[in-house]
Order: C-alpha cells, then sequence, then structure tokens
C-alpha cells in the first residue's frame, strides 16, 4: 500500500457524475480524473463532500474508488479515500475496507458531525481510528457542517497521533488554532486548505496545499499558485491567488458542487449538471457567473526586475 508521509499539493476532491437516467458516468469520471491530473493536480479525493458521497449507495461508492485508483496507479498520484461517519465503530469498519485499494495514500475522515462530543471525545474517535486504519488519517475538520469546533490545544494533539498525517482545514478563515498549528508544525503532519476561498493565505502561511472543488476549474493555475508560494514567488502568488478567490468565489455561490457541475457539463466534460437530492441544480445565471470568471481568468505576467 502505498502510504505517504504526509499530503502535499493541490487535491481534487472529484464530482461523482451522472448520466441521463441517473446512474454513475464512469467513463466522464475516468477522464475528469485523467484531466485534472494531467493539468498538474497532485492526487485526487474519492468520495468527499463534492462528491456526494452522502447520496452514494455502497456499490456506488465502491466503483467511484475503483475508477480513481485505477487513474492513480496508472499516474503514480497521491489517493486519498472518504470514510467514516459520526460513529466511531462503524467509521472504524469504513476505514479497514480501504485494504481492498492498495492505491490509497490516506483517507479523509470527517470530524464526527452532528453528536456534538466534547473535545476529549473527538480526540478519542481518531486516537482509535487512528490505531487501527489500514492508511494515514487526514482529518477533516469543518465545523460549518459538523458543528463541532475544535481549540489550538486539541488540534495539536490530533497532530501527534501517530497515523494521522494531515488535517483538511475548513473553518470559513484564517483563524488562531491554524495559526497555532503552522507557526509550529508536528513532524510527518500537513495542513490543507479546504475553504477555496482562502487557498492562498493559508499557502502563504505555511499549508502544504489544498483540498478544492474549484480546482476542477483552471487545476494549472491551482498548482502555479502553489509553486509560486513555495518558491517564494510572491508577486506572482499575489496575482494568482486573488484571480482564483475569484473563480472560488463564483463556484460557491450556490451549494457545492452544484455550480461546478454546471460548469463542467458546459465545458462538455461531463453528460449532465445533475446532483442528487436534496441537492438542486444551479441556477444557469450562477453557471454563466462562473463561466465568465473562468474565461476572463486573467493572469498578468509580472516582468522579473518588478517582483517583489
Ligand atoms: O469534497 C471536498 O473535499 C470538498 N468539500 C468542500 C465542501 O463541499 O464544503 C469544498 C472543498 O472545496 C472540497
Amino acid at each position: 500500500m502505498v502510504q505517504d508521509a504526509s499530503p502535499r499539493g493541490i487535491f481534487v476532491p472529484l464530482v461523482t457524475p451522472f448520466t441521463t437516467d441517473g446512474r454513475i458516468a464512469v467513463d466522464a469520471l475516468e477522464g475528469l480524473a485523467h484531466g485534472v491530473l494531467e493539468a498538474g493536480a497532485d492526487g485526487l479525493v474519492a468520495l468527499g463532500s463534492t462528491g456526494e458521497a452522502a447520496a452514494l449507495d455502497t456499490e456506488e461508492k465502491a466503483a467511484v474508488i475503483d475508477v480513481c485508483a485505477r487513474v492513480c496507479r496508472e499516474r503514480h498520484a497521491s489517493l486519498l479515500i472518504g470514510a467514516g461517519s459520526n460513529d466511531t465503530r462503524s467509521s472504524a469498519l469504513a476505514l479497514a475496507e480501504l485494504k481492498r485499494w492498495p492505491e490509497a495514500t490516506g483517507a479523509l475522515v470527517a470530524v464526527p458531525y452532528f453528536t456534538r462530543p466534547s473535545e476529549a471525545g473527538v480526540l478519542a474517535h481518531f486516537t482509535r481510528l487512528a490505531a487501527t486504519s489500514p492508511v494515514p488519517l487526514v482529518i477533516y475538520h469543518i465545523p460549518y457542517r459538523t458543528a463541532q469546533p475544535l481549540g489550538a490545544a486539541t488540534l495539536r494533539s490530533l497532530a501527534t497521533l501517530s497515523g494521522v498525517s494531515g488535517v483538511k482545514y475548513a473553518t470559513g478563515g484564517v483563524d488562531q488554532p491554524v495559526l497555532d498549528l503552522l507557526g509550529d508544525l508536528p513532524p510527518q503532519f500537513s495542513v490543507l486548505a479546504g475553504d477555496d476561498l482562502f487557498l492562498s493565505p493559508m499557502l502563504a502561511l505555511g499549508a502544504a496545499g489544498g483540498i478544492l472543488a474549484s480546482a476542477h476549474l483552471a487545476t494549472g493555475r491551482f498548482t502555479e499558485l502553489a509553486t509560486a508560494w513555495r518558491t517564494g514567488d510572491v508577486t506572482r502568488a499575489r496575482l494568482l491567488g486573488h484571480a482564483l478567490a475569484r473563480l472560488s468565489a463564483a463556484a460557491f455561490a450556490e451549494p457545492n458542487p452544484t455550480v461546478i457541475k454546471g460548469v463542467l457539463y458546459a465545458q462538455g466534460r461531463i453528460p449532465t449538471p445533475d446532483v442528487r437530492l436534496p441537492l438542486l441544480p444551479a441556477r444557469p445565471a450562477s453557471v454563466e457567473a462562473a463561466l465568465s470568471v473562468l474565461m476572463h481568468l486573467a493572469v498578468p505576467e509580472v516582468p522579473t526586475a518588478e517582483r517583489r
């Protein structure tokens, strides 16, 4: 089994395209997977929230992972697989299943939602999962979806657990706990930006990359942004960061992944823009607005002498 020490770079959490009769459009999924990796993405996420994992049955989930695993194997790319729930015992069983895919470099596991355990309970949950998971865990911290805040001390305890390789950080901004973590990163641990809009500031502060639905679009620009911050090309990074933030804002004008599916459909990359209930398709105006931002995504070259 491939096991990254810690995930780095730009990961695209693939949408799940559907056919006109509501089945998974496997060929389109495979095309998307190849396309974003070809365009420079470092890895894929199968079964993220962007992939509408909550609306897929067990067989469909396996089909999605099969496609992503095959493409990642062929292209030597990293593969994170979304797994787990708000119950520790069934999350451990779901993680154990990932043995079936030796291509998996990690599992993306959300902080237990809805139950609202104490922070100590969250730590106990991940301690148990990390002890038995066949792959390293990337903790998905998204309190506006889970209703479970985590303070700096708990985050640090989670980051130092053996078997935890990173956090997808999506708290809706750059806050004190993530500054604390990035200011003194535990070894073999990555912070990945999970809010598309805050990718650039997070990279500037030392995030190792991001898991970003909007990187389906202009994928190469997202990887360019990560490279620019990593290599200290600050002027270029700022320009790219602002341009891509405009794209992300347009892509998230309605619940994810509805606008992105609308854009991918308009680009002819998926056979329908369909999403499963309770999601509703994005309004045409939102899709057109995102297409327009994408079309005008001009990032001027800055002469070397003017770079600061
Ligand atoms: O599926 C994911 O992983 C992502 N989900 C977030 C969300 O839907 O809130 C957005 C992020 O870009 C990636």
